[in-house]
């Protein structure tokens, strides 16, 4: 499966928690994350994860290319309830675009640790079935 990963700052802790927790579960799937997140992922875990850009310079924009692509499988995307982001369009956007194409999103850790048990038991295969399908009208 493809999966993204993004956190905002005061939740990147949080993140790499996480991911090092379900370290087994992640290293069987390919991972996507925004530039920091990533990077910090990597180092933390040595997992290998195809990073774009950072968030507010462009990074939710292109991991919602990925999704309008149906090219995504899960996006767990700790954010920060707490803090005005300068693209919280694109955050928006890239949550909007999870539900046109009905991409599992998890944005705290509560939900996240039901996607990723989930994901382990098998529980997403349907999404192999409807990610080719891409919508063109
Ligand atoms: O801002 C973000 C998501 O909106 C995250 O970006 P970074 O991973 O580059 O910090």
């Amino acid at each position: 499966m493809e999966i993204a990963l993004i956190a905002h700052d005061k939740k990147k802790d949080d993140m790499l928690r996480f991911v090092t927790a379900y370290k087994r579960i992640f290293s069987k799937h390919q991972l996507y994350a925004t530039g920091t997140t990533g990077k910090r992922i990597m180092e933390e875990t040595k997992l290998s994860v195809h990073r774009f850009q950072s968030g507010p310079y462009g990074g939710d924009q292109e991991i919602g290319a990925l999704i309008a692509k149906n090219k995504l499988d899960m996006v767990i995307f700790f954010r920060d309830p707490l803090t005005a982001q300068p693209h919280e369009p694109d955050v928006s956007a890239l949550m909007r675009l999870c539900d046109v194409y009905s991409v599992p999103l998890a944005t705290n850790m509560g939900t996240a640790e039901v996607l990723i048990r989930g994901l382990d038991k098998g529980d997403l295969e349907w999404r192999s079935i409807t990610r080719g399908e891409t919508k063109n009208e």
